[in-house]
């Protein structure tokens, strides 16, 4: 029988070290990608998204029989990419420009293995209410925003602004668990491995 092949968590989001463990999967070694998140001229959120997961993919140093997996969570607005807030003021921005109305939340994943590359991109609609003065600066006060796409987390105190989404919530969290339970089967990995 084939050697169950090393995993690589490519990723230094607590988030997804804690949505794979929901699948019983602890990677054999975490490490955080240091890449150029900047966006390039004209790229488009989607495939802004899954270009930054691959750069990540790529950036990680692994054995040629080792399994890769990156994520990117990038929120849009329409063309506009909100990433992760560089300070408080621009995660009040983005709040101001989240407020009332519906947006994008794409989640790429990455897994490599050796040359071989898998990639998908979750798409999901999420509607945040009209917040109040209120709202915004006493979820700013709470810090929660910091490190996250778009400046709030859904799983966060956030989550008390959003009343309805479409498609997946993992995704929009960071990591799909439907799309990376298929991808690390795909590459080899044996998610369903009977004990
Ligand atoms: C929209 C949203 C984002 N996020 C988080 C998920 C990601 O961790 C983060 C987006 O930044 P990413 O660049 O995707 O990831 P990261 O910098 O946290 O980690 P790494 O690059 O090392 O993998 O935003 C939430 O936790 N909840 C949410 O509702």
């Amino acid at each position: 029988m084939a050697q169950t092949p090393r995993l690589i968590l490519g990723s230094g989001s607590p988030r997804r070290k804690e949505l794979l463990a929901v699948l019983g999967i602890t990677p054999n070694a975490i490490t955080p990608p240091d890449i150029d998140e900047d966006p390039g001229r004209g790229e488009v959120p989607r495939a802004y998204c899954a270009r930054v997961a691959r750069d990540k993919a790529a950036a990680i140093a692994a054995g040629p029989d080792d399994i890769v997996l990156c994520a990117d969570t990038t929120v849009a607005v329409g063309r506009r990419i909100l990433g992760k807030p560089a300070d408080e003021d621009e995660a009040r921005r983005f709040l101001d420009l989240l407020s009332g109305r519906r947006h994008r939340v794409y989640t790429a994943l990455a897994l490599r293995r050796g040359d071989r590359l898998w990639e998908r991109v979750v798409e999901a609609r999420v509607e945040m209410k009209r917040l109040s003065r209120e709202e915004r600066e006493g979820y700013l006060a709470t810090g929660d925003w910091q490190g996250k796409a778009g400046g709030y987390s859904i799983q966060g105190p956030a989550g008390a602004f959003i009343p309805w989404i479409s498609g997946s919530y993992t995704a929009i969290v960071g990591l799909p668990l439907s799309e990376t339970a298929g991808l690390l089967q795909a590459a080899g990995w044996p998610v369903w491995r009977q004990p």
